[in-house]
């Protein structure tokens, strides 16, 4: 089974300037947790100033574009944010599949950019309320995901899946045990089908949707739950470590 639990924060189109003193006491306290892999996806605009503050978490990004450089206007390449140093990119975000409609072909070509980089991934899924009371949350979460799959044998340890219902993203509501553990029952199964059970066994699915400190240690508690990806109560040192802690309790239980 991959390593220790990794939670992400990621901060999405917030943060300036000032909040380098969070990122900077994120990654202080981080190091009293060494059961749990913590990492940072800021803006653009923060990625280098973090990763210079850094000494213990991972710095990532949000997004990249497909190609290796060249007339994209306003977008960064996968080696771009290398160079300012991100170790992995989130790709796949529901807000980027809503906001820029982004497909799973789009997402895949991002995927191997990435991959090709050196960054490793954390591929975004996750269904409509719609598609759950449908009763097509799983069908739905697995197409996602054989659509945008890297086809590589190669770097698993650089691949992570972030399952993330749309309705538990910035709402307060979260999936219940049972729901997660059997969508990440059958996005475990699906990984193991692609890639084979030893591959599989070193990619972890974390979930995502207002995981904040007090439900933080059931969620990580959870069977095949690897980490958390995590938005809003990531924008504070204060709660963002208690997640963090949470993990490293889920981690020693
Ligand atoms: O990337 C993070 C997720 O979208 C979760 O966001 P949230 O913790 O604010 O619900």
């Amino acid at each position: 089974m991959a390593e220790r639990p990794y939670i992400v924060g990621n901060w999405k189109m917030n943060g300036t300037r000032a909040m380098l003193s969070e990122a900077r006491a994120i990654d202080r306290a981080a190091q009293r947790y060494m059961k749990v892999e913590v990492a940072l996806a800021p803006p653009y605009t923060l990625i280098h100033a973090v990763h210079r503050e850094a000494e213990q978490i991972g710095i990532g990004a949000q997004d990249c574009h497909p190609g290796a450089e060249g007339a994209h206007t306003g977008d960064i390449a996968a080696s771009m944010l290398a160079d300012a140093g991100a170790k992995f990119v989130i790709l796949g975000h529901s807000e980027r599949r809503q906001d820029h409609g982004e497909t799973n072909k789009l997402i895949n070509a991002k995927i191997e950019s990435a991959l090709e980089a050196g960054l490793r991934v954390i591929l975004c899924c996750g269904e409509t309320l719609e598609t759950r009371d449908a009763g097509d949350a799983e069908d739905f979460v697995l197409r996602q995901l054989k659509s945008a799959l890297p086809a590589f044998g190669d770097p698993a340890e650089r691949l992570t899946i972030a399952y993330e219902p749309i309705w538990a993203i910035g709402t307060g509501r979260t999936a219940t045990a049972q729901d997660i553990e059997a969508m990440h029952r059958a996005i475990r199964a699906l990984l193991d089908n692609t890639y084979g059970e030893d591959v599989s066994a070193q990619v972890r699915i974390l979930y995502g949707g207002s995981v904040k400190p007090e439900n933080a240690r059931e969620i990580l508690s959870t069977p095949e739950v690897g980490g958390a990806l995590v938005g809003g109560a990531s924008l504070s040192a204060e709660s963002f470590l208690g997640i963090v802690v949470g993990a490293s309790e889920a981690e020693e239980a």
